[in-house]
């Protein structure tokens, strides 16, 4: 860590381990500050560990629980020490079980201890006793799959998100709500209006709303960020002024480009963490290869950047 806080060893009632501790004392450094710090000393980028059976395959590696900690270590490795944040992708390690759930609970571990923030992508949503349960999980300190974010869905009401939103804030940790998701059929739900609001305030852009609320008055940036797919086209009809980080999918694999942000993000383009998954891992599994690619949207991200 840097001058701003250390990570130590810390005791939780799931048992020991490692906390962020600020150099003040007063408890973890939110998820918001840290992020922004890794976007501003590494670039905004997030690379995704998905493991797909077919990239398992193109990587010459077996599909089971071999092949899954070779991938997953292999990407630790090689981007690590490197992007600001890996994202690893819950559903294709559960897909081998709790041995496969064993290979995810290694590499946040790994990718912590190089130095990268990790995003838990399990997109996690139920009724507010049960999503504690989830929070726990993941954003409980010692908890086997402690994670720096969780991903979590709010279509169950966004108040059932309550329970992951305070114990987020007690360990230092933060949340990506999905709000406006990169896949076409996102839209029949995200794009729904209620009779009491205007087409302008449609089902994603109140989860927005609600999140700005979450983050008012945070510094640098809050803890609660929102998914906004960076397939979308221009969303200037969105406030995505939430004070808060925009994770944004569908770089690479899915069709949007770096060059696409700015036109894509508008003002809210500083608090964007674009993700790539398929685009980069496809160059595996040589290390040199990975790292070239992510180097090289890393290096179209921050043009992009600089050109808005
Ligand atoms: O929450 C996500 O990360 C997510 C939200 C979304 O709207 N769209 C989306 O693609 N994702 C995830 O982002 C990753 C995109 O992967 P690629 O299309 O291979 O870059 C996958 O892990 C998806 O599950």
């Amino acid at each position: 860590m840097s001058e701003h806080g250390t990570r130590e060893q810390g005791v939780s009632e799931h048992g020991v381990g490692e906390v962020d501790v600020r150099v003040d004392g007063t408890g973890p450094e939110p998820f918001g500050a840290r992020l922004r710090r890794a976007m501003d000393e590494r670039g905004p980028l997030c690379v995704g560990i998905d493991p797909h059976a077919s990239l398992l395959a193109d990587w010459g590696l077996n599909d089971d629980v071999a092949g899954l900690e070779r991938f997953s270590r292999t990407v630790v490795e090689a981007l690590a020490d490197r992007v600001a944040v890996l994202k690893p992708q819950s559903a294709f390690f559960e897909r081998f079980g709790s041995r496969g759930v064993a290979v995810l609970e290694k590499s946040v571990e790994a990718a912590r201890e190089a130095g990268a923030l990790v995003v838990m992508d399990a997109k996690r949503g139920d009724i507010g006793s049960t999503m504690a349960a989830y929070a726990a999980a993941f954003l409980e300190k010692g908890s086997p799959l402690f994670s720096d974010a969780l991903t979590v869905s709010p279509y169950l009401g966004y108040g059932s998100l309550k329970p992951a939103v305070e114990l987020a804030r007690e360990s230092g940790s933060g949340l990506f709500v999905l709000a406006l998701t990169s896949n076409p059929e996102g839209a029949e739900v995200q794009h729904a209006v209620r009779p009491e609001d205007t087409a302008l305030r449609n089902v994603g852009a109140t989860m927005l709303a609600h999140l700005a609320e979450e983050n008012a008055g945070q510094t640098p940036m809050g803890s609660f960020g929102a998914v906004v797919g960076a397939t979308l086209g221009d969303l200037s009809a969105y406030d995505l002024g939430i004070n808060g980080p925009l994770l944004a999918p569908g770089v690479g694999a899915q069709g949007a480009t770096p060059a696409d942000l700015p036109r894509v993000f508008g003002a809210a383009l500083h608090q964007v963490v674009p993700n790539v998954s398929r685009g980069v891992l496809r160059h595996g599994p040589d290390i040199g290869a990975l790292r070239a690619s992510s180097d090289l949207f890393a290096a179209q991200i921050r043009a992009a950047l600089e050109s808005a």
